[in-house]
């Protein structure tokens, strides 16, 4: 049932729109939640009580409480809870405390961002709690504070970047600090995912190593959006054991959330002639309208920062038509803002001064706005955690609010608008992280041996023998030397200025403004050809500018200022070599994969768009190979298989009659690379492949320890005897071969934009090849990589997810009702062969087979299930 206000204002939005026109998919009420008190404990300082009480904290909310008992009894603990659920107070609460009794004792809080510290450090503040010297040290702070802060502070504000660099690099200066430090709080801990993640959890080892070289075991506090398995998670960031606290006690509104689908525009056609929707922005600015016109206060989340700005000005352009003294009751938000900024845009929300606010991700993060009566999410945000952060900022006064997801022009989306559940049912999922990547490890551990000798015992806790391994190549590389008590570093300059923690590693690539020489950011070596080629247009805190030059040798690529109205696409091409599988698993005619892989592209071109998807044009360009070793998982097709038309409904499941034989997994040796083999598309129509469909969560594996010089890992794959012949199979793509390049090409697409759905990563942190006949594995072969070198754990999470990832894969696919693909589903913005060929009836059937496979010998497989 919808509720009396979110229906009014989804009415709102609605209408004038003809019920077959319909963009709303799915409508469902989350309802009001009753605040759970619990008393302030016995321990804590009146004096902090009172300052809380001051400011707006009457009585404390129960998971407040056991999160700070906890943390005040010693125990490493991870709060993990919805947005706007007062998870500060749950770590102020035990640190102001210690510090108000007088003890010597001092914290240190990190946060991704500069701006939220910044945010925390002034809540902090403002409390004005006696004995409390909390002081930011980042890189805003100047160098005449810094001493002040080494020697006085009791509380310092810091993130991963100012940590590695300025605090862990020059441990000594901060002795005093480390040996009294009683607390760590690691606020918004969700974020640290990927590689960045992969390095933050090797940077808190190294504060927990110092720390412990001066006599201290601080414990840590983690904060984080609701995630699954919060403990396991903190745990793996930490490498300490972690107790989780989820219960939610904070008062919450009923929240109406609508599905919408814009519709296709019959005027406008996109690559190879594809349909195109209408853009998530536009609609996004029509909504808000609607919303600012009801007088509803209303925060619209846009991916891009221009696209913020662009939907602030398109509803201001439609509200000029309607009521002009609205118009004044909109803006764009977008980080870079000055923290009086925010604040004043706070303020100006909460009191009904401005009503429509678009947005980047800026304000998910440590922004006190809560209360609002609506959200529009333009597009999903990446993750499930960053959507019910973002949507949570409507509807905690206890008034109905509504929340819209308007879904993008890209197959994640349409599969979530078309499988509400997905979305909306589904555990938040776990942040992925790989502190064994040998790519985070080897910098890490330089920078470990650097700040103090590191010895054989301490090795466990940077991964024991993947450790080990690395030291080995270090030393070979006369970075350090080993001696019978331990690694030792050799030489006079410490690593870390070289170790970047945010990227892959390698020489940033320096991006200029050529007329000012002003330096506007840093681009990942891998990523320079394709983010910022010649002719590329790059975006930078909201403007626009356009590449002129990219030097690879000197790391250099020069801009100058522009807003073109259109976007630009590379074309590239790539190549995948397996150089080792680690976990192989056939089912039927299907061999599933994981392991390390080279592959080697180049950026041949790029494509002009409109923002409606219309190519203006294509350029070619030379730029060198680039080659990234990473991890990947890949999926072989048998011919037969590929070739055997679709069981008839009802006999897919039919289990053969089988035994089983073990043998060893992939060999290790590199084969020579691959190269795509693509046909021409066929034209014939392949029936559809009938698979049931569920959503369930992969379960987790630990990612096995890869590393050039360790022994393989030793898996056995299961091999049913016996079950490659066409009567065996569970119902083959009925593909002629002409078509399995289309096929896979596509059913590639679309699985590469789903997996976000099953590891926190974004589309473009990870590639995908496909070929019809793979050098390395014989058969037609689909890769999906992950984009950073040494891999960050996604393509292991693929692997676990198989089945519910593919099949989420072709249900994506099934529900876009475009006749022959576009971009809701097979249709790749990425695509380095500009999306050719492509055939979406194929990838269907091809996957509806690979399903059949799957789902008949799953089990033994140990995948997730299907
Ligand atoms: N027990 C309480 N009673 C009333 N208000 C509270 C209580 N605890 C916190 N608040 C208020 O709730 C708001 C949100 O708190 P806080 O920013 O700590 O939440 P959060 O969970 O960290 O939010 P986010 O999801 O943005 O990270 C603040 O204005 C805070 O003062």
């Amino acid at each position: 049932m919808v509720g009396e206000r979110g229906r009014r204002l989804l009415d709102r939005v609605t209408a004038g729109i003809p019920a077959r026109e319909n963009p709303v998919t799915h409508v469902t009420r989350v309802p009001a939640r009753a605040a759970g008190f619990a008393p302030w404990p016995e321990w804590a300082a009146p004096e902090v009580v009172d300052a809380l009480a001051a400011g707006g904290v009457g009585k404390p909310w129960r998971h407040q409480v056991e999160a700070a008992c906890l943390a005040r009894e010693g125990a490493h603990v991870v709060v993990s809870t919805g947005t706007a659920s007062g998870k500060s107070l749950a770590y102020q609460l035990p640190v102001l405390s210690e510090l108000a009794t007088g003890s010597k004792a001092t914290a240190l809080y990190l946060s991704p961002t500069k701006a939220l510290g910044a945010d925390q450090l002034r809540a902090v503040s403002s409390l004005d709690v006696p004995g409390v010297r909390a002081a930011a040290f980042d890189g805003d702070t100047p160098m005449t504070e810094r001493d002040w802060v080494r020697a006085h502070a009791n509380w310092v504000f810091s993130n991963p970047d100012m940590l590695h660099r300025g605090i862990l690099s020059a441990h000594a200066r901060w002795a005093q600090f480390f040996r009294r430090l009683r607390y760590v709080v690691v606020d918004e801990c969700h974020s640290y995912r990927g590689v960045f993640g992969s390095h933050v959890a090797l940077l808190l080892r190294r504060v927990r190593r110092v720390a412990q070289h001066y006599g201290a075991a601080p414990v840590f506090v983690l904060a984080s959006a609701t995630t699954a398995s919060p403990a396991d998670f903190a745990s793996r960031l930490t490498g300490l054991p972690c107790t989780a606290v989820t219960e939610d006690a904070s008062p919450r509104g009923a929240r109406t959330i609508a599905l919408w689908e814009p519709p296709l525009l019959e005027e406008l056609s996109g690559e190879n002639g594809a349909p195109v929707r209408r853009p998530a922005g536009t609609e996004t600015a029509r909504i808000l309208t609607e919303l600012v016109v009801e007088g509803a206060r209303s925060l619209a989340f846009v991916r891009s920062r221009r696209g913020a700005e662009l939907t602030a000005l398109g509803a201001r352009r439609l509200l000029s038509e309607v009521d002009p003294a609205l118009m004044e009751t909109v803006a764009a938000y977008r980080s870079g803002f000055l923290p009086e900024e925010r604040r004043e845009l706070e303020r100006a929300l909460l009191s009904g001064r401005l009503l429509g606010v678009a947005t980047t991700n800026a304000l998910e993060l440590g922004v006190d706005i809560a209360g609002l009566d609506a959200v529009v999410l333009a597009g999903y945000p990446g993750t499930l955690a960053s959507f019910w952060q973002q949507s949570g900022r409507a509807g905690r006064s206890g008034d109905e609010a509504l929340v819209v997801f308007v879904a993008r022009d890209d197959p994640l989306d349409t599969y979530l608008v078309h499988h509400p559940q997905a979305l909306l049912e589904r555990p938040v999922e776990t942040a992925v992280l790989d502190p064994a990547n040998p790519y985070v490890l080897g910098p890490q551990l330089a920078c470990a041996v650097a700040e103090l000798p590191l010895t054989e015992p301490e090795l466990d806790t940077f991964g024991g023998s993947a450790a080990r391994a690395v030291l080995g190549e270090l030393a070979e590389q006369k970075l350090l030397r080993r001696r019978s008590s331990g690694w030792y570093w050799t030489s006079r300059d410490r690593p870390h200025a070289e170790v970047g923690i945010r990227g892959s590693g390698g020489d940033q690539v320096a991006v200029v403004e050529a007329d000012s020489g002003r330096m506007l950011g840093t681009v990942d070596p891998g990523s320079a050809c394709f983010a910022v080629h010649p002719g590329a247009v790059y975006l930078h805190q909201g403007s626009s500018y356009v590449v002129d030059e990219l030097d690879l040798d000197t790391a250099l690529a020069l801009v100058h200022a522009e807003d073109p109205d259109w976007n630009t696409s590379p074309r590239e091409i790539v190549d995948i070599s397996v150089l080792k599988t680690e976990r192989q698993c056939r089912h039927g005619g299907v061999t599933v994969c994981l392991g390390e892989v080279a592959v080697t592209s180049q950026v041949v071109g790029y494509l002009r768009r409109r923002p409606s998807g219309e190519v203006l044009d294509h350029t070619p360009l030379e730029l060198p190979e680039q080659s990234l070793h990473t991890r990947a998982v890949w999926y072989t097709v048998s011919p037969e298989l590929l070739e055997t038309p679709p069981a008839p409904e009802g006999t897919e499941k039919a289990t053969p009659e089988e035994t089983e034989t073990r043998v060893p997994a992939g060999t290790e040796e590199a084969a020579p690379v691959g190269t795509r083999a693509h046909v021409p598309k066929g034209t014939e129509k392949a029936a559809p492949a009938g698979t049931d469909f569920r959503v369930s969560e992969g379960t987790e594996v630990a990612a096995p320890v890869g590393t050039k010089t360790q022994a393989p890992v030793g898996t056995v794959a299961v091999v049913p005897v016996g079950t490659g012949g066409v009567g065996r199979a569970p119902g083959g793509a009925g593909l002629v071969p002409a078509r399995v390049p289309g096929a896979l090409h596509a059913a590639e697409h679309a699985a590469i934009g789903l997996l976000p759905l099953f590891a926190t990563c974004d589309r473009w942190d990870i590639g995908g090849v496909s070929t019809a006949r793979h050098e390395d594995t014989g058969e037609a072969t689909v890769f999906v990589h992950d984009g950073h070198p040494g891999g960050a754990g996604f393509a292991d999470r693929g692997y676990a997810a198989i089945v519910p990832w593919l099949a989420a894969t072709r249900e994506a696919i099934v529900s876009c009702e475009c006749p022959t693909g576009c971009p809701s589903c097979v249709q790749s913005p990425k695509c380095g062969n500009g999306n050719d060929p492509l055939d979406k009836a194929g990838a269907v059937a091809v996957l509806g087979a690979v399903l059949g496979a799957l789902r008949q010998h799953g089990e033994q497989c140990g995948h997730g299930g299907a």
